[in-house]
């Protein structure tokens, strides 16, 4: 197999695993979703987001990588915000 090919191979066998986390992490979101539902609680939570950068920033030993995990957070989490506040729409809608 040739270098791309092979790297490429590579690549999705780490997509895949990727996309389990993320569906398993995006169900969770649901999860804390319906919480905040049942308690009234804003979606966005400032404090535990900066936390989270922080301590997965932390983790990258790569230091040139560090901006671009950020990065990687900041939109995971906005999506994770974003299929909440679907949720809370949608449980709004049901009662009206
Ligand atoms: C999941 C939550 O909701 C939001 C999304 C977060 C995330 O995806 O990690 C973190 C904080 C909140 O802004 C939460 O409050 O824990």
């Amino acid at each position: 197999m040739n270098t791309h090919k092979s790297l490429r191979k590579e690549i999705d066998r780490i997509d895949e695993e990727l996309v389990k986390l993320f569906e398993e992490r995006m169900n969770i979101s649901v999860e804390v979703a319906n919480y905040k539902i049942a308690n009234n609680i804003p979606v966005f939570d400032e404090m535990r987001e900066k936390e989270v950068i922080e301590k997965n920033v932390a983790r990258i030993s790569d230091s040139k990588l560090k901006e671009y995990g950020e990065q990687f957070f900041n939109h995971l989490m906005g999506l994770s915000r974003h299929r909440q506040q679907e949720l809370i729409n949608e449980e709004r809608l049901s009662k009206d």
